[in-house]
């Protein structure tokens, strides 16, 4: 363990469970990790799991936090931040929310300017996370590297010197694992149709995608190099390919990454206001 960060997660749904499972008693003691949600099932299975400490209000209890996690929906930010204000001093405000920008954060919490933005994402779950990660002015080099630490303990970590760039992170690696699963569903939906079963469809579906991945990732070559070596001249591959040349299936993909980057931008316009 690395040390005796006291983190207090506001907020234990999906993304929280996620990061905490890396977290506890691995960078820091499981009891010093304290979960707040309203939702009393969400804090009882945590503490099962991972031996939290939970309550259903802030209190405190969030005054003697090293780290607070902001870890609630866009659109339930503004009010669960209005009852961390009485408890806020020095410690470093770590939002996973998208959309939701610094300025917004720091007004609501009284002009307090230690804040990181980040963007994880779900394979946190396994330790296969990436995140990014933007810091306000008022973040100290100790807390810039707690920060580091805590989003590593579940993956890699990306800085960014400009905030704008977290709703590009959101499109492409936060929402990113729905593409991919989008993706593997296509490909066993196919499978299906073309006469194999489901298990044999999701094996290769699946194993293919983690198989292309980790090549991808250990190769040198550039990714269109290993995609023209799977693509024999008037073979399979070619077919498949021209016909989602054919069918724009790039260009939608890019489009719809627009979209999500976009997205994240009116989530902070919408809930950001006061
Ligand atoms: N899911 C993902 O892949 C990713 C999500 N994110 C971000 O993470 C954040 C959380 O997402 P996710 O974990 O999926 O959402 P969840 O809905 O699973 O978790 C949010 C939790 O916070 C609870 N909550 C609501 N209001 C309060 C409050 N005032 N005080 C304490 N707890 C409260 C919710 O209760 P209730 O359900 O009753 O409302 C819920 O249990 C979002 O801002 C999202 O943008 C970032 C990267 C990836
Ligand atoms: O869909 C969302 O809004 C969140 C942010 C990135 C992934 N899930």
């Amino acid at each position: 363990m690395q040390n005796n960060l006291k983190i207090t997660f506001v907020g234990g749904g999906n993304m929280a469970a996620a990061l905490i499972g890396g977290l506890a008693d691995k960078l820091t003691a499981a009891n010093n990790i304290h979960v707040i949600d309203i939702n009393a099932d969400a804090l009882q299975k945590l503490q099962r799991q991972f031996g939290v400490t939970t309550s259903e209000q802030i209190d405190a209890s969030v005054a003697a936090s090293d780290v607070i996690v902001l870890a609630v929906k866009p659109q339930q930010m503004k009010a669960a931040v209005a009852q961390l204000l009485p408890y806020i001093k020095a410690q470093l405000v770590l939002s996973i929310a998208a959309g939701i920008r610094a300025i917004d954060l720091s007004r609501w919490l009284g002009g307090h300017n230690a804040i990181v933005r980040t963007m994880p994402n779900t394979p946190a779950l396994i330790g296969k996370g990436v995140t990014g990660m933007v810091a306000s002015n008022g973040v100290s080099k100790e807390q810039h590297a707690a920060a580091d630490a805590i989003m590593r303990a579940v993956g890699e970590t990306v800085w960014l010197d400009d905030e704008k760039l977290i709703d590009s992170v959101t499109a492409v690696s936060g929402s990113g694992p729905a593409y991919v699963f989008y993706f593997i569903e296509a490909m066993q939906q196919a499978a299906q149709e073309m006469g194999l079963t489901v298990e044999q469809g999701n094996t290769l579906a699946i194993s293919t995608f983690v198989g292309a991945a980790q090549l991808a990732a250990q190769s040198t070559d550039p990714i269109a190099v290993l995609r023209e070596r799977v693509t024999s001249k008037g073979g399979t591959t070619y077919a498949a390919l021209t016909s989602m040349d054919d069918n724009r299936v790039k260009q939608s993909i890019i489009t719809a990454m627009k979209a999500a980057a976009a997205r994240g931008q009116a989530l902070g316009e919408e809930f950001g206001q006061d």
